[in-house]
C-alpha cells in the first residue's frame, strides 16, 4: 500500500469512489497512487508493477473519470493479448461503470464477427479487444462500424511487453493506425515485466520504425519483480515420476482443498494431465489454445466457481488472470523465458494475499532455473511437502494406471488429429493463435 491514503485524494469523482467501495477497494496501491493523478493530468504513462498489484484499476479509473465528464462513444480502446484477459477487463469496466450506463464491447477472436460488428455500430464507450480481431474489423468493416475509433481519447496496451513482440506487430499497427494521432490521444502501457522493447518506445518513440506511441509520458516501475507474499519453491524430480509427485502434492495436507493452477508447456501435456487427474478423482479443468472458445470459457467458469479446484493450463492463462482464491501455482514444466515464470507464478499471491509457486525441476531444467532466480533476484527453497519416497512409490502404481488409460483414450479420440483441425480453425478464425 502507498503513502497516499485515499482514492479521493487522487482526484477521482464521487461516483467512482462509490463503485470502488462497492468492490471493497478503498486504499490505492502504490502503482495506483503514482499513475492515477498523472493520467488525470493528461499524460501518457508506462506503468510497471508486480503481478496482482491493481494495474487494471490504475488505467480504468482515470479513463472512466474523464469519460463521465462527457460520456461519448468510442472513448477508449484497451488491447490485451488473450481472450480471457479481455473478458476479465471488460467485466471490470462494466462493474465500475454500472451506475453510469456504460457500454463496453468485447472484441475477441473465437466469437461471432457479425454480432461484434453490430455491437461496434452501437458506438460502445469502451472497446476491450485482442489485436487480431479488432484489426480484422478495421480492415473489413465500414465507417459506420469502426469510424468512431478516430475520436477515441485513450489507448491502453495491457501486458504491453507481450503485445510489442513480433507476433502482434502487424495487427497492432492496424489498430493504432485507426486511432487518433499520438498527440490527440493518451497512451497507457502496463505490464509486470517491463522489457527493453517497452523502454525503447520511451526514448525514441517515433523513430527507427518504432510505433509512434507516446506524446508525453511518465514512468512508474517497481524494482522488485515478484510480490513479497509469494513463496517460491522447487522439487527436484526425475522426469518419469512427475505425475506421481504432482498427485502427491495436490492431495497433501497443505493443498488437499486448495485452488491450484498447473502450468505446462504443451497442449498435449495439458490434456494427458487433465485426463489422468480426472481418473484419480480430482476436480480438474484445462485451458489451452487447442480448445474451442466455448470450451475455454466453460473451463474458466468452472474453475472460478470452484466446480473444478484445479486448472491445467498452457501460457494462454499465464498473464493477467485474476482469480483471488488461487493458493498454489505449479510450474509442472519450466518455461524458457524467466518473465513467463513471473507471470505464471503471479496467478497467486495477488492483492497482498499469500501464495506458493512450486517448480518441478528435472535435470534438464537446471539452467532455466538459474536464469529465473537471477531475474527474480531470489533463490527458490526446496519444498518439503512431498518427501516420503515410499508414499510416492505407492502413488506411482495408481497414477501410472490412470495415465495409461488417459493415453489410450486420447488415441481413441484422435487428439493429435483434432489438434491439427482446431489449429486450422483458429488460424482461419483469427490471424493470431494467441488472440
Ligand atoms: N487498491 C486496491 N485494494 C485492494 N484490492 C485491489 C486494489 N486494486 C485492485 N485490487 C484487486 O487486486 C486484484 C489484482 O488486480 P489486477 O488484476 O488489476 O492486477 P494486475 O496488477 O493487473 O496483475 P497482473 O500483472 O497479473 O495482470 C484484483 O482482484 C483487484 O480487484
Amino acid at each position: 500500500m502507498s503513502d497516499i491514503t485515499s482514492f479521493k485524494q487522487l482526484g477521482l469523482s464521487k461516483w467512482l469512489l462509490d463503485s470502488l467501495r462497492a468492490m471493497k477497494i478503498t486504499q490505492p496501491t502504490t502503482i495506483q497512487s503514482h499513475c492515477i493523478p498523472e493520467i488525470l493530468k493528461g499524460r501518457d504513462c508506462i506503468g510497471g508493477a508486480k503481478t496482482g498489484s491493481g494495474k487494471t484499476i490504475t488505467f480504468a479509473a482515470p479513463m472512466l473519470a474523464r469519460w463521465s465528464e462527457d460520456p461519448c462513444g468510442m472513448f477508449g480502446v484497451v488491447l490485451t493479448p488473450t481472450r480471457e484477459l479481455a473478458m476479465q477487463i471488460a467485466e471490470q469496466f462494466t462493474a465500475l461503470g454500472s451506475s453510469m450506463n456504460i457500454r463496453v464491447a468485447l472484441i475477441v477472436g473465437g466469437e461471432s464477427i457479425v454480432n461484434q460488428a453490430i455491437e461496434l455500430q452501437r458506438k460502445p464507450h469502451f472497446i476491450i479487444a485482442t489485436p487480431g480481431r479488432l484489426a480484422h474489423h478495421i480492415l473489413n468493416s465500414g465507417e459506420d462500424t469502426v469510424g468512431g475509433l478516430k475520436r477515441a481519447k485513450y489507448l491502453v496496451l495491457d501486458e504491453a511487453d507481450f503485445l510489442l513482440n513480433d507476433t502482434f506487430a502487424k495487427d497492432l499497427s492496424t489498430c493504432i493506425g485507426a486511432l487518433p494521432d499520438k498527440n490527440a490521444r493518451q497512451t497507457l502501457l502496463f505490464t509486470a515485466t517491463i522489457t527493453d522493447q517497452v523502454r525503447a518506445l520511451q526514448n525514441a518513440p517515433a523513430k527507427g520504425g518504432k510505433l509512434p506511441i507516446f506524446a508525453y509520458q511518465v514512468e512508474s516501475v517497481d524494482k522488485v519483480a515478484i510480490p513479497s507474499t509469494l513463496k517460491v519453491e522447487y522439487i527436484l524430480i526425475p522426469e518419469h515420476v512427475k505425475e506421481a509427485y504432482l498427485y502427491q502434492l495436490l492431495t497433501c495436507e497443505n493443498y488437499i482443498n486448495s485452488n491450484v493452477i498447473i502450468f505446462v508447456n504443451r497442449t498435449a501435456t495439458a490434456e494427458v494431465l487433465r485426463k489422468t487427474l480426472k481418473h484419480l478423482d480430482l476436480r480438474v479443468a484445462s485451458l489451452h489454445s487447442q480448445m474451442s472458445q466455448q470450451e475455454r470459457t466453460n473451463s474458466l467458469h468452472r474453475f472460478r466457481a470452484n466446480a473444478a479446484r484445479i486448472l491445467i493450463a498452457t501460457d494462454v492463462a499465464s498473464r493477467g488472470l485474476d482469480i483471488p482464491t488461487v493458493e498454489l501455482v505449479v510450474n509442472y514444466d519450466i518455461p524458457s523465458d524467466p518473465d513467463t515464470y513471473i507471470h505464471r507464478s503471479g496467478r497467486t499471491a495477488r492483492a497482498g494475499k499469500s501464495g506458493d509457486a512450486i517448480s518441478f525441476i528435472t535435470p534438464r531444467d537446471v539452467s532455466r532455473i538459474a536464469a529465473i532466480e537471477e531475474r527474480i533476484n531470489k533463490k527458490m527453497t526446496e519444498c518439503d511437502k512431498v518427501h516420503d519416497t515410499a508414499v510416492i512409490r505407492k502413488a506411482l502404481v495408481k497414477v501410472t494406471k490412470a495415465k495409461r488409460e488417459s493415453l489410450m483414450e486420447m488415441e481413441k479420440e484422435n487428439f493429435g488429429e483434432r489438434r491439427k483441425i482446431q489449429r486450422r480453425k483458429n488460424m482461419m478464425n483469427d490471424k493470431s493463435l494467441r488472440s
